[in-house]
């Protein structure tokens, strides 16, 4: 990120024995998506951010200002929550037009500007609809036009797609990233499905443990996880280990051929769809290959996902054609091959 940062924090909080420490810089017109597994701490972060939780280290500075101790209802942010929380007694219009009512505008100034951001938002009619008349889609819009009607400088938004179906979560996650390119503040996304981070997001910081154990564009994250988790979730295998040259010697057991030299710790990662299994072991072309045995097999789409347990544990993708061809079951030993060209090597 260049020039001046919206939002710059070093958020430090106790919750018991949990403990968040975590910087988080966010430029204007920038989301930051927060992902991470249950317990890791995004919405700690997110309430961190809104005043919810007090920080026992660290600030919070929204534009250079210092808002650390700033009350909740005078920070330059606005929050939407997973639920959305509308008032299920006021009309959609009195829902946005509340915050700049608190903040001092009269009825009919406050009214004017809920209209104009319903409007934008495509939902002019709907203005006097109570919340349980609309759709999840159309509920999510109107949580969005109240939190950005108090015109905040730093938008929080809890795992926005949560209280959808899955049928809907494609069109409305394609919305909300068209209103997030329109706001030229900063906005912090929670998040623990990786879809909404890789859409959403401008960047991704995963945090796991109270920490941010990696941070950067959708792309490179997906690309080039650096833990377990973040591997997982965009259905990579990855490993860490000790590289001399193409060979790696892995951390856990095993070894991984891969294309270019290197030297040190690194990480190795491949997709699942670069595994191919084989009853005889393979002959030829420098490949990777390890007798492993069959844990699980899950449909994966219009793939099945074999997981394969020994050194190295793998995920591998087959199509069901070959898994009938194969045979496997549970427990059955196979050859996995991995041609070197296939493994990304990189320092850890
Ligand atoms: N009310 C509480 N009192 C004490 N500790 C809490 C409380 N709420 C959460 N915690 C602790 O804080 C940690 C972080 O919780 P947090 O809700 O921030 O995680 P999260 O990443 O948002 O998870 P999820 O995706 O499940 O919402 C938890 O592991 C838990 O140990």
């Amino acid at each position: 990120m260049t020039g001046e940062a919206v939002l710059d924090a070093r958020l430090c909080v106790r919750r018991g024995d949990f403990e968040l420490d975590a910087d988080l810089r966010v430029g204007s017109g920038q989301v930051l998506a927060l992902l991470g597994p249950n317990g890791a701490g995004k919405s700690t972060a997110l309430r961190a951010l809104a005043g919810l939780e007090p920080l026992s280290g660290g600030h919070v500075r929204v534009d250079g200002r210092d808002e650390t101790t700033t009350p909740v209802e005078r920070r330059p942010i606005g929050v939407v929550f997973q639920d959305y929380l509308l008032f299920p007694h006021m009309s959609a219009l009195d829902n946005v037009a509340f915050g700049p009512r608190c903040r001092g505008l009269s009825k009919a100034e406050a009214r004017a500007r809920a209209a104009e951001l319903l409007d934008g938002m495509g939902l002019a009619e709907h203005a006097r609809a109570r919340p349980r008349q609309l759709s999840g889609g159309q509920a999510q819009r109107v949580a969005l036009a109240r939190a950005l009607a108090a015109r905040p400088r730093l938008l929080l938004l809890d795992e926005p797609m949560a209280a959808l179906d899955a049928g809907t979560r494609v069109d409305v996650r394609a919305g909300l990233r068209r209103r997030l390119e329109e706001f030229d503040g900063a906005t912090v996304l929670v998040t623990h499905d990786p879809l909404d981070a890789m859409v959403l997001a401008d960047r991704i910081a995963v945090v796991e443990g109270g920490r941010i154990v990696q941070q950067g564009t959708p792309a490179k994250v997906a690309r080039r996880p650096r833990t377990p988790y973040a591997a997982r979730l965009v259905g990579l295998n990855l490993f860490r280990g000790t590289a001399e040259g193409t060979e790696v010697r892995l951390a856990d057991g095993g070894r991984v051929r891969v294309h270019e030299a290197h030297r040190g710790t690194v990480l190795v990662a491949f997709p699942p769809r670069a595994v191919a299994l084989h009853r005889e072991r393979p002959q030829g072309s420098p490949r990777n290959v390890w007798r492993l045995r069959v844990d699980s097999v899950e449909r994966f789409g219009d793939q099945v996902r074999v997981h394969l347990s020994g050194q190295p544990p793998l995920a591998a993708d087959i199509s069901p054609a070959a898994l009938a061809e194969l045979g496997l079951s549970p427990g059955e030993a196979v050859w996995a091959s991995v041609k070197a060209a296939e493994a990304d090597c990189y320092p850890a």
